[in-house]
């Protein structure tokens, strides 16, 4: 022992000898008594209880005049809340004030629950950008067009939006027509294989709606075996896009089974780029969105290559929006953009419209007559462009489902400079901010007996004119780009299932209560059952 102690005095330095360095660096007072009996654990509790009052001081600085929990759990919050939420907490929060918020680990989170504060954020392009949720980044690339901002993201909107004029949008139809009646025969059968016992149909419906968006999308570029691994693979994406994730993807999260997902649908799309270039090339007519977009190209190369020769080129001629050109993998990108854009609403609203109208015989009756009649009694026609502009109460059913259950309920957004949303609140740069659907769509005053289910109020009532209320698709530069695609295939879906089967919903105590996840679903997931129209 005598040994050691010599050891550690004669041949260490004084400074790291415990024994030694209290002495060397003598303190007096206060700062003598802490150091003291300063350890390494005594250090790390200091530190912890430092990061937790930093913690909970920010949280109360950020939360300033905004409604919210008096403190924070620390540095995590309400995670485990946001993990799995719930339909009723959400309606809490649009209860509990215009502003609220939450923050969760170090994202802060201001709510906004009425019509005009979300109209504010949503129009409010100079202070907020839309963020998906965090996980968007990561599945869908951060240099994917949706997160573009400002000009840079008005200019690349503008060479999209002619795919989905009127006119574009009747060429992809047959493609519609299609799917639907391939799944409804598969409905059919599956009723029958299950003896018609009644079955959740929510999943069948994501199916559906994703094979809808494939087709539409990309048309015959992809297999029937590439559809249905997409469709069996999409809710993994869906599954990812939590509010709030753990910052990096670790192996076997959500997150990671959704990137993994999502990189195999890109993939693919890359791969039909390649096909419709080709097909276009080479004159092909345009047979979905993918193709429409790829002409476009092909018709603003051929216009630069005229002007860049000096050839005169009549303004007939110049296209809409002069393109560059995209590559392969650009392309899908902006197509898979679509598709999750796309995928969880339109399933969120077959599911209700499947089910609103199976417990409305009434209404169903009505839907079905209209379409019966414009196809003058032939129930096997597909609907066209004016078939569809001339069905008002099957477009009525659908804007009341849209309304009734709005897909989208919130939209999160960042601020990306301190935001004066009200005269006493300013929302803080790096916050989310989030404008809510659902109350703006359950307004008592725009939409009389709002929580009733009536799509005649979108005909003899005043429905029709409430468009500030009419936050369904969003507003202000980022609204839904599908939007009149997304009604339309409603319709044409609604009305093709009504000409050849019969259908019954099994309520359960569960039917009306709302399900989160992502979009929002029947908490019991939709118990049907199909039967063929004599
Ligand atoms: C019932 C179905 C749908 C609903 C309820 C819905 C709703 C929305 C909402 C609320 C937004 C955010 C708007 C905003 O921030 O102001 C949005 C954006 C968008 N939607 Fe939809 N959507 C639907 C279907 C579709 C479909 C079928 C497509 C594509 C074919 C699509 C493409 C997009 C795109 C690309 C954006 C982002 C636009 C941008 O940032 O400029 N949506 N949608």
């Amino acid at each position: 022992m005598v040994e050691m102690a010599n050891l550690t005095g004669s041949f260490v330095s004084p400074s790291a000898d415990a024994t030694v360095s209290p002495q060397l660096f003598a303190p007096a007072g206060l700062v003598a008594s802490i150091l003291d009996g300063f350890t390494i654990w005594k250090g790390l509790l200091t530190f912890l209880v430092a990061a937790v009052i930093y913690d909970q001081f920010k949280y109360h600085y950020l939360k300033g005049a905004i409604v919210g929990p008096m403190y924070k759990i620390p540095f995590m919050g309400p995670f485990l809340q946001s993990v799995n939420p719930k339909f009723t907490e959400y309606k809490a929060k649009w209860d509990s004030g215009e502003l609220s918020c939450v923050s969760v680990f170090h994202k802060f989170v201001v709510i906004a629950s009425t019509r005009d504060m979300s109209r504010k954020i949503f129009n409010s392009p100079t202070y907020v950008k839309p963020c998906v949720v965090d996980a968007a980044h990561k599945l869908l690339g951060k240099t994917n067009w949706v997160f573009l901002d400002g000009k840079a993201h008005v200019d690349y909107r503008k060479g999209l939006n002619g795919l989905f004029t009127r006119q574009a949008l009747a060429m992809y139809l047959p493609r519609a027509e299609e799917v639907f009646n391939s799944y409804n025969q598969r409905f059919l059968e599956k009723s029958a294989a299950t003896n018609y016992t009644p079955t959740p149909w929510m999943s069948e419906f994501r199916e559906l709606m994703c094979a809808l968006s494939c087709r539409t999308f990309v048309g015959y570029y992809i297999t029937d075996e590439g559809v249905q691994k997409i469709a069996d693979d999409y809710y993994l994406i869906t599954a990812a896009l939590e509010l709030v994730n753990f910052p990096i993807i670790l192996p076997y999260t959500k997150t990671w089974y959704g990137k993994k997902a999502a990189d195999m649908v890109l993939m693919e799309f890359t791969k039909c780029a390649a096909k419709s270039k080709a097909r276009m090339a080479a004159g092909g007519e345009i047979s979905c969105i993918m193709d429409a977009w790829v002409k476009a190209q092909l018709d603003s190369a051929a216009y630069r290559e005229k002007i860049e020769k000096g050839i005169q080129v009549d303004s007939s001629e110049k296209p809409s929006q002069v393109l560059r050109e995209f590559s392969d993998y650009e392309i899908a990108q902006t197509i898979f953009t679509f598709l999750f854009a796309s995928q969880d609403a339109t399933s969120a609203a077959s599911t209700w419209l499947f089910q609103l109208m199976a417990d409305r015989p009434e209404i169903l009756d009505k839907v079905r007559e209209e379409n019966l009649n414009i196809r003058n009694g032939d129930r096997t026609l597909p609907a066209t462009m004016d078939m569809l502009d001339n069905m008002p109460y099957t477009r009525a059913v659908v804007k009341e489902t849209l309304r009734y259950r709005p897909p989208v309920i919130m939209v999160p957004y960042l601020v990306k400079k301190d935001f004066p949303i009200s005269e006493t609140v300013t929302v803080s740069k790096g916050s989310m901010i989030i404008p809510s659907v659902w109350p703006a769509c359950h307004d008592e005053e725009a939409y009389p007996n709002a929580d009733s289910f009536d799509p005649d109020r979108w005909i003899t009532g005043t429905a029709e004119q409430q468009t500030k209320n009419w936050l369904v698709f969003g507003t202000g530069p980022h609204y839904c780009l599908g939007q009149t695609y997304a009604q339309l295939s409603l319709m044409s879906m609604i009305g093709k299932a009504s000409m050849v089967m019969d259908w019954e919903h099994t309520p359960t105590p569960e039917s009306e209560d709302i399900k989160v996840f992502a979009t929002i679903f029947p908490q019991d997931d939709c118990l049907l059952t199909f039967r063929p129209r004599a």
